[in-house]
């Protein structure tokens, strides 16, 4: 059996691994594990993950959880290119820094606007109230400055000149609250140029095709979900808010 990785394109970290083997030509089984439909609730991917989520891999006998865990193992199984996870300590230690920092500030607050902003209002049918929503935005607004500020400052890439992991994680993370309509590059012109910068380097049919279902989330119906889901989804939605 060969590598297999299970993937929705709705997911962000699914995404970069996605970008990531395609744009290595790593070869791998694509699996695609639909979460609106439940099928990571099903007992036949707890087996894969038993956290449950993607996105998850499977290379033989051996199962690996966690995006982050999942993009090294590639990088050391398929020895890509140094620029992604550079062997220069210090190089290597900014990108560690980011991939450390980001889950609790950028993954955090693009989900949580994107979600309340996408999911719950189909969910719901309700729209969310415009104080809410620039609450959101705000709290985004304050990760993306220490973004700018502390990550990229006047690099081309995070970690120097060349394109990395941390880059390609932190790209399509800020694509979840664009797809839901907060186009966040429109004022931050050296958020821009970095984003035309990183589509490029892993190539920008790609990017694009890997974007494409999550370009398109507004289309979608409540009746896309699997009932089961849906009320537990709007417990956790509703929670959070
Ligand atoms: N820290 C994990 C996060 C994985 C995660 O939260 N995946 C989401 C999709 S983006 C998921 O599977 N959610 C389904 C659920 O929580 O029920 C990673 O980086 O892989």
């Amino acid at each position: 059996m060969g590598l297999e990785l299970y993937l929705d394109l709705l997911s962000q970290p699914c995404r970069a691994l996605y970008i990531f083997a395609r744009s290595n030509k790593i070869p791998f089984e694509f699996k695609r594990v639909q979460l609106a439909k439940g099928q990571h609730k099903t007992e036949e991917f707890r087996k894969v993950n038993v956290l449950m989520k993607v996105p998850a891999l499977r290379d033989g006998s051996f199962t690996l959880a966690e995006s982050i865990a999942i993009l090294l193992y590639l990088v050391q199984k398929f020895k890509t290119p140094d620029h992604w996870y550079p062997s220069d300590l210090q190089k290597r230690a900014r990108v560690d820094e980011y991939l450390s920092w980001q889950h609790v500030n950028i993954r955090a607050k693009g989900s949580k606007l994107f979600l309340s902003k996408v999911l719950l209002p189909l969910i719901t049918g309700q729209p969310l109230p415009p104080e809410k929503l620039e609450f959101l935005t705000e709290e985004l607004n304050v990760v993306l400055k220490q973004f700018e500020e502390k990550f990229l400052q006047d690099k081309p890439f995070i970690a120097g000149s060349e394109v990395s992991l941390a880059d390609l994680v932190a790209l399509v993370e800020l694509m979840q609250p664009v797809c839901a309509g907060y186009n966040l590059f429109e004022e931050r012109p050296k958020l821009a140029e970095w984003r035309r910068r990183v589509e490029e380097a892993v190539g920008k049919k790609l990017f694009q095709e890997a974007h494409e279902e999550i370009m398109n989330v507004k289309n979608l119906t409540a009746d896309h979900f699997a009932p089961e889901l849906i009320e537990n989804f709007k417990q956790q939605l509703l929670k959070q808010n």
